[in-house]
């Protein structure tokens, strides 16, 4: 037995380890002038510049959009080979694994705090392996932006090697998330068309505006006589499902239904086991590749209903629409442009519609109810955010893209939410040629990381991190562009930047604006910390209530 868990180490180790190059130590010369401007260097290289100017419009505009030029003197710096950045020691198969597995260690679901902790220790700039995965994590703004310059025109980001390896195993296609290179360029460009336009995103206000409506209700009619909310996950992620599934399909899936369909229970609660046991898959050694674990026979469980339910709406809706070709400039439902395009197989088509089922609920999910926590902790900021939704939207009116445009501050409550807890705590890229950063050679196919979580409660960059203040994202506040614009990275950046986030912020932003205006949102309970479940979440049942406010919006 030992000897097979050796070969299958062996062999896990030499599919995992990235082909090494040797590379020459080189000098180069650090710029007079330094661009701080991560905002700058993001716009620069992203082909959605223009359409994203529009969304940070919305919300408030940097007094200074310039980059800022920081004079510095000329020095001669020698770059430094790879093996010299600085990092935790681990043994040679397995890394620093053991220090994620043993008593009172560092924790999977915490590595946010881990990546905090090490940078602590080891700097802006470091390395460690864990298990089979090498990575060099980057905690200063400046030079994470070599990176996000680097990207090239695949950009290539750590698959989510559990769905991969399983897709890859039941000859399902990668699908935009976990695609790499020609094949992910295939799924993006056609996604793209319709979900990074402003306009087509903005066309789904209103439906956006009635399924809010809808939820606001069907919480008023589970609220216990506390104003709690039985198992508030599952309620939110209701809506979270219900707003992407009529965005796919263009009709409700009926998530409010009482009792909930039993199909749309399934999908969540199959859902939320799949990501939960993704996190411990995703870190420690594959070796599900070669013998199945307890653990991946779960996952594979979860993954089967995920994709069959998943299929199955897909499926219901395809049947619905065969035969069926749109006219030009028809408005259709997403899946039906899906099923029209020439470039994807009828089962891309399926196959990318479900990455967007499972792609739009977790995060938004999770995004919605970090953002009423913060809240709820912090009455001052709910009520002033109440007064201005007060003065622009009259009570049971929709939300209309004009609405939006007058809401500046629900967007700095968003955004400084996910300073604090960061949906995603870390990005990925894999660099496609040799690059300097932070004075080191980063060999091409190196795997590196912005520490979000770590940046975002750095005191350097974001004075008493801990506080919650949304003030420090309006126009006033004259922020520096460069840490204006790290906010962005919860998304990723460049070409390969989250997909959904226009249709997240507008979903997002319609809900919690219908949910100030109709409750007091309030907290009276131990407080909660984040852990990871893939995404990062509550790490216990948030109790929140919600106390009707009817009689003050009269
Ligand atoms: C709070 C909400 C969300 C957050 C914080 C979030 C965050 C992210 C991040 C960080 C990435 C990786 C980007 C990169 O590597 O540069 C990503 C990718 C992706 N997201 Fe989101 N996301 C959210 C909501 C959504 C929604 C609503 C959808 C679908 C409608 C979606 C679909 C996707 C897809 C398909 C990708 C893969 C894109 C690609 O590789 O080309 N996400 N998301």
């Amino acid at each position: 037995m030992a000897s097979t868990t050796t070969k299958a180490l062996t062999k896990l180790v030499k599919i995992n380890t990235p082909i090494k190059r040797v590379v020459s130590t080189s000098t180069s010369s650090r710029q007079g002038a330094q661009v701080l401007a991560v905002g700058a260097d993001i716009a620069g290289t992203c082909p959605f510049r223009s359409t994203f100017e529009t969304i940070d419009n919305m919300m408030s505009r940097p007094q200074q959009t310039a980059a800022i030029q920081v004079e510095t003197p000329v020095i001669e710096n020698k770059v430094q080979n790879y093996d010299a950045i600085p990092g935790p020691k681990g043994l040679p198969l397995i890394g620093t694994l053991f220090d994620y597995l043993k008593k009172d260690g560092l924790r999977f679901n915490k590595m946010f705090e881990a990546y905090r902790t090490r940078a602590l220790e080891f700097g802006p700039i470091y390395k460690e392996k864990i298990a089979t995965i090498s990575t060099v994590i980057i905690s200063d703004p400046d030079e994470y932006s070599k990176v996000i310059r680097d990207e090239g025109k695949y950009p290539m980001r750590r698959e989510m090697e559990p769905m991969a390896y399983y897709r890859s195993k039941n000859g399902i296609g990668l699908g935009l998330v976990n695609a790499q290179g020609e094949e992910w360029h295939k799924y993006r460009t056609v996604v793209s068309k319709k979900m990074l336009k402003m306009k087509e995103v903005l066309d789904y206000c209103g439906s956006m505006d009635t399924v809010a409506e809808d939820f606001v209700q069907h919480l008023k009619d589970r609220s216990t006589t506390k104003h709690e909310v039985p198992v508030l996950e599952k309620e939110i992620f209701k809506w979270a499902m219900e707003s992407i599934g009529t965005f796919l399909f263009e009709e409700r899936i009926g998530c409010f239904g009482s009792p909930t369909p039993t199909q749309a229970q399934s999908f969540i609660d199959n859902l939320q086991g799949f990501f939960k046991l993704m996190q411990p898959l995703m870190y420690n050694i594959p070796l599900y590749k070669v013998m199945p674990t307890k653990m991946w026979k779960q996952y594979e469980a979860y993954a089967d209903n995920v994709m069959k339910i998943g299929r199955s709406f897909v499926d219901k809706k395809a049947k619905a629409l065969e035969g069926v070709v749109p006219k030009e400039n028809e408005k259709v439902s997403f899946l039906t442009y899906l099923m029209s395009q020439e470039s994807l197989t009828p089962d891309d088509a399926l196959s990318t519609a479900v990455d967007l089922l499972v792609g739009a609920t977790e995060t938004t999910s999770n995004g919605s109810l970090w953002v009423m926590y913060c809240l709820a902790k912090n009455p001052t900021v709910q009520e002033k955010l109440f007064q201005e939704i007060q003065n622009v939207l009259p009570y049971k009116e929709a939300i209309t893209p004009e609405t939006l445009n007058k809401l500046p501050y629900i967007k700095a409550v968003i955004k400084e939410t996910f300073r604090l807890y960061p949906i995603t705590f870390a990005t990925s890229r894999f660099v496609q040629k040799d690059i300097e950063v932070g004075g080191y050679n980063l060999p091409a196919g190196t795997h590196v990381q912005a520490n979000l979580y770590g940046m975002f409660r750095d005191p350097e960059y974001f004075p008493d991190p801990e506080e919650f203040r949304p003030e420090r994202w309006l126009r006033e506040a004259n922020m520096e562009s460069n840490i204006k614009a790290l906010s962005n990275l919860v998304w990723g950046h460049g070409a390969r930047m989250c997909i959904g986030r226009r249709f997240a912020e507008q979903e997002m932003h319609i809900m919690l604006s219908k949910m100030v205006q109709n409750f007091k949102i309030e907290y009276h309970h131990e407080d909660i910390e984040p852990v990871l479940n893939t995404v990062m979440t509550p790490d216990r049942p948030l109790k929140l209530s919600f106390v009707p406010r009817e009689s003050e919006c009269l």
